[in-house]
Parts: structure tokens; C-alpha cells; sequence
């Protein structure tokens, strides 16, 4: 049976994570580039964790030029089969206030200028992002998130736009009115969709920090107040990122939503039409199949 290793991805004002055992920072090497920063490797309640900062130590890459491809390659590289990602994320519903958590389960992807797929011409494939986010994850997540007392919700689509400005009024009217969004921020795609091609499961969690833009009661979103937000909520994400191994375990049985198998009929490129090339990049994304 496949070993557990759970990744947590880190967003805006969460540089590293405390607690693990033997922490070390490691240095990994990718077909698609370098990731975001080297990655925390180390244990927690016996289980392997890494940890990698989406926009580095001391935040240098902007949402559009996180190496959302290397960082999803580097944790599959690493052995990880659970993704968790935090977010900051504007909040389009008065009951997801400030300092709540939404368990994002859907997304609209606005974003435009990032490289979505590890496959293309030489290594075509389509996989399924119906249910981007793993339900087996989530519920984790929930309870994790639960008994460290913090207010979550369960359920909840997010806008990512591309940034890195902040949405205009009529753009965050249209999300919330309009098109039923609750959250929004600037990086869950396309990392959900890379995540599902590297058969990871992942699960998001978005920490509310503002109301964007539409509320008639607050004032425009700035990061000052961004940052205020999560550096007041950051031990409630550690406490949850603490309860997850014990409850996730040492031994993973097989996704019961298929997110480990979600490349096993998605490869349309007859093989011997294949990339040579293509295929040595996708060494540990697709390995498994190819
Ligand atoms: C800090 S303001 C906007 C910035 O914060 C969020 O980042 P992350 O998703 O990595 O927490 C948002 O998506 C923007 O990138
Ligand atoms: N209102 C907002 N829009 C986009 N990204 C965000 N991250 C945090 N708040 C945000």
C-alpha cells in the first residue's frame, strides 16, 4: 500500500510551517523549471510532510508567475499524495466573514496567462475537473478544522483572476450576483488542474481576509489589511494543519474519488506517435502510465 505524504502549499503571509520533525529544507530540480522556493520536508505524528511556500520566502513571485507546473512536479517528485492548499481569498457572502475558512469545492478559472497542462502537442490528454477538489481530502480538512475550533464552511466556489490587481465593483458585482461565486483570490488555478493531471488529491482551504470589493460597508480591499487578517488567523491554520495526519494515516488506500487514477484513460496520443521528449518531462507526473 502507497505511503501518505501530505503537502501543504502555503499562500500570501504563510512562509514556512512549525512542528515537524526533522525539518530540512531540500532543493528539488524539475523538467518544468525551479519551484517556488526549496520545500520543508519533515514529519509529523510519524507521517512524511512537505511544505512549500507558493510565492517563496519574502513573497517574490507574483500569482501570475508562481511556477505552478514545478510545484506540482516537485511535490509528485517528492512522493506527495495529498495536496493542501491555503489561500487568501476575498469573500463575495456576508456569512463567510473575515476570518472564516471556506473548503473550496469548485472554481471558475478567469486566469489567462499561466501554462495550464503538463501535456501538449506529442502528449495529448484530457483529464476530468468536474470535481476539481478530492472529497476524501476535504472531509479531513473539515474535521481537522472543526476541532481546532475555527469557524469553516464546508462547499464553496472560487473566482481566480488573473491579478494582480484586485477585481473592479462591476467585476465583483458579476462574480457574486451574476455568476454565484463566494470566494475569490488569484492562485488555485491553474495548480487544482495541474494537481489532478499529477493524480494528486487536492483539497483547498481559503482563509477569508477581506469582502473584495461589493460591500457597501467595507472599504476597497488592500493588502495591509490582507496580511493583518492572516497574520491574526495564522495559528488556527497551523492547529488544523496539525490534526491532519492522524486522521488521514499512515497507509493510503486508493482514492475512493479517483484522483490517483485520473490519467488512466485520458492519454489520447497514440504511443507511437509519441514525444520522446515530452514523455522524459513527464517522467513523474504521468510515470505511473506512460
Ligand atoms: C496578499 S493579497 C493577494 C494575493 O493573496 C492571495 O495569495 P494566495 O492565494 O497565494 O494566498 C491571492 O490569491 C493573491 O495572490
Ligand atoms: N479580494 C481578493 N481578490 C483576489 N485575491 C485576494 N486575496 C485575498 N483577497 C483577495
Amino acid at each position: 500500500m502507497t505511503q501518505t505524504r501530505i503537502a501543504v502549499i502555503g499562500g500570501s503571509g504563510i512562509y514556512d510551517i512549525d512542528g515537524l520533525e526533522n525539518p530540512e529544507w531540500v532543493e528539488v530540480e524539475t523538467p518544468w523549471g525551479t519551484p517556488s522556493d526549496q520545500i520543508l520536508t519533515g514529519s509529523l505524528d510519524g507521517i512524511e510532510m512537505a511544505f512549500l511556500p507558493r510565492h517563496g520566502r519574502g513573497h517574490v513571485h507574483s500569482p501570475t508567475d508562481v511556477p505552478y507546473r514545478a510545484n506540482i512536479d516537485a511535490l509528485k517528485r517528492l512522493g506527495v499524495t495529498d495536496v493542501i492548499s491555503v489561500s487568501a481569498c476575498g469573500s463575495f457572502r456576508e456569512h463567510m466573514a473575515p476570518g472564516d475558512f471556506v473548503i473550496v469545492d469548485q472554481f471558475i478559472d478567469r486566469t489567462f496567462a499561466r501554462d495550464k497542462s503538463f501535456f501538449g502537442s506529442g502528449c495529448v490528454a484530457h483529464v476530468s475537473v468536474a470535481h476539481p477538489t478530492c472529497p476524501r481530502l476535504s472531509d479531513a480538512c473539515e474535521t481537522a478544522g472543526k476541532a481546532a475550533g475555527i469557524t469553516i464552511h464546508r462547499g464553496g466556489t472560487y473566482l481566480a483572476m488573473e491579478g494582480p490587481q484586485f477585481s473592479s465593483l462591476a467585476e465583483s458585482r458579476m462574480y457574486r450576483e451574476q455568476w454565484g461565486c463566494d470566494v475569490i483570490g488569484m492562485t488555485n488555478m491553474p495548480e487544482a488542474k495541474l494537481a489532478r493531471e499529477a493524480e494528486l488529491c487536492y483539497a483547498s482551504i481559503a482563509m477569508v481576509t477581506d469582502y473584495d470589493s461589493w460591500h457597501p460597508d467595507h472599504g476597497e480591499v488592500d493588502v495591509s489589511t490582507i496580511i493583518a487578517t492572516l497574520t491574526g488567523n495564522a495559528e488556527k491554520g497551523r492547529a488544523l494543519v496539525k490534526g491532519l495526519p492522524s486522521l488521514l494515516g499512515a497507509e493510503r488506500a486508493p482514492c475512493p474519488h479517483g484522483c490517483d487514477r485520473a490519467l488512466e484513460y485520458a492519454i489520447l496520443t497514440a504511443p507511437e506517435k509519441r514525444d520522446p521528449a515530452l514523455l522524459a518531462k513527464l517522467d513523474a507526473v504521468a510515470g505511473r502510465i506512460l
